[in-house]
């Protein structure tokens, strides 16, 4: 893919190096025509400047020969009378035929192509409006540019169509007057550009040959494929350092539950009516080496990717097994969250195998609420087994962190649900008159109408508190309250019955 890319990136690098080619050729030449032009115009003034003045005659002569030395790109200029130039800044006495002119642009201008002034010398250019006209040798004007092999450039008549002179083999004619100005189009295999004066009716396009753009490829490729390989094989290695982190991150975790490492601490949840303490969240802690923290963020999702979840929701049954006989001991009544993924609630065994563990431990099922987070995908039929078959054994079921994943408002509507708990992110947005803050209000009255109970969680301050309480919110978690505590620590607070306190 890289060199495929790189293919790509080199071939837009020719195109755009043969459009620069193309443009550089026609702005050169174009600079030029406008140099001639402007000379041209002041032999034409002459008509003006030697009113009076008997054609011809030593007085006009010296005339046209002061424009003719002040003219860098013209070669003579000329005095016509019907039809034939009659005397120059050269030559006072002459005679050469000039017939019907090839061109006549809309401003009046007049074009004679290939006049020759010797019956073997080399053509020029007549250009005039009126009596006195500009000789412009015929190759002059575009032997300012260096022509590359197969590369073409010529001067446009615009409004008129015409080609007015052109050097190299392509044949601006089908473009004259109709094509794109100042962008770069391929046509007839050529990359072709066209400039146009914005003062005279003149333009100037230029052609560089395929073969010049597939040159041009060939010698980026050459730069770019290295790199694209080396690119390739850095994402290559990327991707396998992660997949390599990811095996021994799970490698980690396996060995981290065989060493005890897992444990749990708990957060209260607060009823907003009495202050007391209505439930707890179970948050697992991973103490890894027996030193590092490492935090759940961390290693839920390598545990999800590697299959080890369900052993971890395991862990996570030994220990609160374990605890939950005292918590109840001083709080019969006492909500005990526990956090399912969603693999973990896709598995169609779940329900039993948590059944079991619930009935071995003699544990009353309604004191368990389960969290499902939707933060990962759920997907609501299979979720819904497991959610409906739960509650089936009487433990009641929350959805965690709403609003922050992939589930609807017709999520809320199909699963059987008891509790909504509203993420941390909507409940710090509360009272800053938000777009966000809005969702939250209508989030919690939606949960309402469905008559689900509502826990805001990550309230930090009283007034969030407060605000939670005055939409009716039920509960409330955070770090305004309590962090995560120790079993004694909490043991403690449960004993204390001490409400928290949040004036209003
Ligand atoms: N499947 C399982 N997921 C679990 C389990 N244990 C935890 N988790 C999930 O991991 C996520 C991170 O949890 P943690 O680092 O423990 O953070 C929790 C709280 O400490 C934090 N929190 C609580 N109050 C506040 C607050 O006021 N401010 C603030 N900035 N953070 C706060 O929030 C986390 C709890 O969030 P939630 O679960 O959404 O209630 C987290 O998603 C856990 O769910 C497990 O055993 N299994």
């Amino acid at each position: 893919m890289p060199v495929g890319l790189a293919a790509l990136v080199a071939w837009q690098q020719a195109e755009a190096r043969a459009e620069a080619v193309a443009r550089e050729m026609a702005d050169v030449v174009l600079s030029k025509v406008v140099v001639a032009a402007d000379q041209v115009m002041a032999a034409n003034r002459l008509a003006q400047d030697l009113e009076g003045v008997a054609p011809c005659s030593d007085a006009a002569l010296a005339k046209m020969r002061s424009i003719d030395l002040d003219s860098t790109l013209l070669q003579a200029v000329g005095y016509v009378r019907d039809n034939a130039i009659v005397c120059s800044s050269i030559d006072q006495d002459l005679h050469v035929e000039l017939g019907e002119p090839s061109i006549r642009s809309n401003t009046g201008v007049e074009v004679w192509m290939n006049v020759r002034f010797e019956p073997e010398g080399p053509g020029y250019f007549v250009i005039g409006r009126g009596a006195y006209v500009a000789v412009v040798h015929k190759d002059l004007l575009l032997s300012f540019v260096e022509l590359q092999q197969g590369t073409a450039i010529a001067a446009i008549s615009w409004s008129s169509a015409r080609v007015v002179m052109s050097r190299g083999a392509f044949d601006f004619a089908p473009f004259a007057g109709r094509a794109t100005l100042d962008k770069a189009f391929w046509s007839d295999d050529h990359v072709v550009y066209l400039r146009k004066n914005s003062r005279y009716d003149l333009a100037v396009g230029a052609a560089v040959p395929g073969d010049l753009v597939r040159q041009f490829f060939y010698q980026t490729l050459v730069m770019l494929v290295p790199i694209g390989i080396l690119i390739g094989l850095l994402l290559a290695a990327m991707l396998i350092s992660i997949m390599r982190q990811r095996t021994s991150s799970a490698a980690l975790i396996r060995s981290g539950l065989m060493r005890d490492q897992f444990y749990v601490e708990y957060q209260p949840v607060i009823d907003l009516q009495t202050g007391g303490i209505a439930g707890v969240e179970v948050l697992l802690r991973w103490r890894c080496d027996g030193e590092r923290k490492v935090g759940p963020d961390e290693f839920i999702p390598v545990a999800e990717a590697s299959g080890l979840i369900h052993a971890l929701t395991e862990r996570l049954f030994d220990l609160i097994v374990r605890d939950a006989p005292r918590l109840l001991a001083l709080r019969p009544d006492l909500h005990i969250g526990i956090n399912l993924s969603a693999n973990d609630l896709h598995d169609p065994a779940l329900p039993d195998r948590i059944g079991r563990r619930i009935a071995a431990s003699g544990l009353p099922p309604r004191n368990f609420v389960f969290e499902a987070t939707e933060r990962a995908f759920i997907d609501v039929e299979r979720a819904g087994d497991a959610i409906r078959a739960l509650r089936g054994m009487g433990a009641r079921i929350a959805i965690d962190d709403f609003g922050t994943g992939y589930s609807s408002l017709s999520f809320l509507a199909q699963l059987d649900l008891d509790y909504l708990k509203v993420d941390k992110l909507f409940v710090h947005a509360l009272g800053a008159n938000t777009a966000t803050s809005h969702v939250t209000e209508r989030v919690i009255e939606i949960a309402k109408d469905l008559h689900l109970e509502v826990i805001g969680e990550g309230a930090e301050t009283e007034e969030q508190v407060h605000l939670l309480r005055g939409l009716g919110v039920e509960y409330a978690q955070g770090f305004y309250f309590d962090r995560a505590l120790s079993l004694e620590v909490l043991e403690a607070r449960l004993g204390e019955e001490k409400p928290y306190s949040f004036n209003p």
